[in-house]
């Protein structure tokens, strides 16, 4: 049985883009809500509607029809966000980009400096945080994108195929440290994934199917 506080509830949200002819249905009403202490999957496809369900939880999209809310979470910086790939700043180095979401929310550089070193500790890039994003690697790159993520302290950790353009060992490597981190901090994490192996390695999967997101007794 859930037992955690609800952070974020979908009610029959839907997403559509563009008007008449040419809208696209990015996703059908769907219900879920992720509670304090979920791992949760969303499972399926390119094109099936992972992102942009995503988008509604994080409040980057506003749904077209349902609703979505945010009783367990106030305000923006309860939530973080980890994307695919080159998420980071170019001309800022690995300890700046990871203080950025403390700097944009007020907190001067010293008040920064204690949270980034834990935060790139925790995902193992400790030893990283002089150099820029160009002169480390893929898999680099994303740890460094889980700790800005961590440096924020959010309540739920949205992550959209965050191994989706790693190989292999590193994807798994990414997620490892995305899982650890996850329960360090006692973030609630979701991720997005067309991978069933890094599904595997959440306790809840949901899946999508052309914008629908299936009830979890109609997964395959
Ligand atoms: N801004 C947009 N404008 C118009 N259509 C969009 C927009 N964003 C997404 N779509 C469409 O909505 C549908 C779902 O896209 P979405 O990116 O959510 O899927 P996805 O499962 O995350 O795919 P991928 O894994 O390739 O990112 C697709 O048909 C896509 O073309």
């Amino acid at each position: 049985m859930p037992s955690g506080e609800v952070l974020v509830t979908c009610q029959d949200a839907a997403l559509t883009f563009g008007r008449g002819a040419t809208a696209v249905v990015a996703v059908h009403g769907a219900d879920v809500d992720v509670r304090a202490g979920d791992r949760l999957a969303v499972v399926g496809p390119s094109g099936s509607g992972k992102s942009s369900l995503l988008h509604l939880l994080a409040g980057l999209e506003r749904p077209t029809s349902g609703s979505v809310s945010r009783p367990g979470l106030d305000g923006p910086s309860a939530i973080g966000l980890v994307f695919q790939a080159d998420s980071l700043i170019p001309a800022l180095d690995v300890a700046e980009n990871t203080a950025l979401p403390l700097v944009l929310a007020g907190r001067t550089e010293a008040e920064t400096r204690l949270p980034v070193i834990e935060a790139l500790g925790l995902v193992d890039a400790a030893d990283l945080a002089d150099r820029l994003p160009e002169e480390i690697s893929g898999g680099q790159a994303q740890r460094v994108a889980v700790a800005r993520v961590l440096a924020q302290a959010p309540r739920l950790i949205l992550a959209d195929e965050p191994t989706g353009q790693l190989d292999h060992a590193t994807g798994a490597h990414v997620l490892d440290v995305l899982l650890a981190a996850a329960d360090r901090t006692g973030a609630a994490l979701v991720v997005t994934t067309h991978d069933p192996a890094v599904a595997a390695r959440l306790t809840i999967r949901r899946t999508m199917r052309d914008g629908r997101l299936l009830a979890p007794e109609e997964a395959p």
